[in-house]
């Protein structure tokens, strides 16, 4: 597999070792690895968990501190150590790397998103690996991430690479538990229609975040807008050039159709949307053809919130399931004033709205 631009996502387990302390060794294997790949011509961007991991290993957390309160401290002093055993791990192999960490609240909308984007785009053009973060001292409860595994996919739609390539713990996605023998791994998962949570448990590994649960679901959503994803083991030597030259086993998500800039931006700012409004029958059906079609206010049934124009909206059924989000092109007052009139401008313009 060649692969022009990739991000690679580790998983806080894949660094830290059994008694809970930080795993310079493999942190030392994975920066040769990618190193490597970046002297062949790829460009890397990595999304690392770790912080509060490395943080544990560092300082006791009095026993007064709340959970909140104790992840802020921890994370805090521990993604210092953590982006410094990368960047002198880099500086063996004299690669240049830097620290990015972020919150989603620098995804709100398009400007910020942009400023992500052209910042990650400078660093990649001076031959800089990017280490991306969440900023988990200021980012607290709603304001959070799922966690890394939806920040790597946002980044990966963002940048548009071909692939985003997950380390985690095991092999990949199993069609059990993946302690038992009998479980084997799905090598590969082609559309969005494949259903995995039947072999998805609920729980994660000792130091995770989301589980496997999140990371099917980025997954799939992610290889809907046109990338390959690949969930691996990152704790398996050499496993990032296995992984490209397609001798390890592994789970892999087959792209669909490429998708642009714009709409993969959308995919990912359903929790940005500031106005909710209710279609009718008649528009979902439209919505969901082939046929590149925009929102008219005759297929509006409900406007259920305010917005202004240039916000994101969420589009529902009649049953509150979500269709899609889109911009809207005028404010909630505009909408409501043209709901179910022929003849009128677009709520939402096709190259500004994506179906889900
Ligand atoms: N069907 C499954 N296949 C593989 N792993 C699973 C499955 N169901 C649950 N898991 C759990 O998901 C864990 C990986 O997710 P997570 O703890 O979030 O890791 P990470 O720190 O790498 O993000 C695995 O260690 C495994 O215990
Ligand atoms: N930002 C957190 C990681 C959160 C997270 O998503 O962890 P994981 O599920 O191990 O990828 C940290 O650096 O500790």
């Amino acid at each position: 597999m060649k692969y022009k631009r990739i991000i690679i996502k580790i998983g806080s387990n894949v660094l830290t070792q059994s008694n809970g302390l930080i795993d310079e060794q493999r942190i030392a294997h994975l920066t040769n690895q990618i190193t490597k790949l970046k002297n062949g011509g790829v460009e890397v961007i990595l999304v690392s968990s770790g912080a509060v991991a490395s943080g544990r290993g560092l300082i006791r957390v009095a026993d007064r501190c709340d959970a909140v309160a104790a992840r802020q401290l921890m994370a805090s002093v521990g993604q210092v150590k953590l982006i410094n055993i990368y960047a002198d791990s880099f500086a063996k192999s004299a690669q240049l790397c830097s620290q990015v960490l972020v919150t989603k609240e620098d995804f709100r909308d398009r400007t910020h998103y942009l400023n992500i984007k052209n910042c990650l785009e400078i660093l990649l053009q001076h031959s800089v690996i990017p280490i991306v973060n969440e900023n988990d001292v200021v980012s607290v409860t709603e304001l959070m991430f799922t966690d890394n595994d939806e920040l790597a996919g946002l980044i990966a739609s963002m940048l548009n690479a071909q692939a985003l390539i997950i380390l985690t713990n095991v092999d990949g996605i199993f069609n059990g538990n993946p302690a038992l023998e009998s479980s084997q791994v799905i090598r590969e998962v082609n559309g969005k229609g494949v259903d995995l949570s039947a072999f998805v448990m609920q729980g994660k590994s000792q130091f995770g975040r989301g589980g496997m649960i999140t990371k099917t679901h980025m997954a799939q959503k992610v290889a809907q807008l046109g990338i390959t994803v690949h969930i691996a083991n990152g704790t398996r030597q050499n496993i990032l050039q296995d992984i490209l030259a397609g001798n390890v086993p592994h789970t892999r998500f087959l792209p669909q159709k490429i998708t642009s800039g714009r709409k993969k931006w959308l995919a990912h700012s359903e929790t940005a949307a500031t106005g909710l409004v209710e279609l009718n029958d008649g528009a979902k059906q439209a919505l969901s053809s082939d046929k590149a079609i925009s929102l008219l206010p005759v297929g509006i049934h409900a406007v259920k919130s305010d917005f202004r124009k240039g916000d994101i909206i969420k589009l529902i059924d009649s049953t509150g399931n979500i269709i899609g989000v889109g911009r809207a092109e005028y404010g909630a007052d505009k909408a409501r004033e043209r709901m179910g009139q022929k003849n009128q401008k677009p709520l939402v313009h096709y190259d500004y709205l994506y179906l889900q």
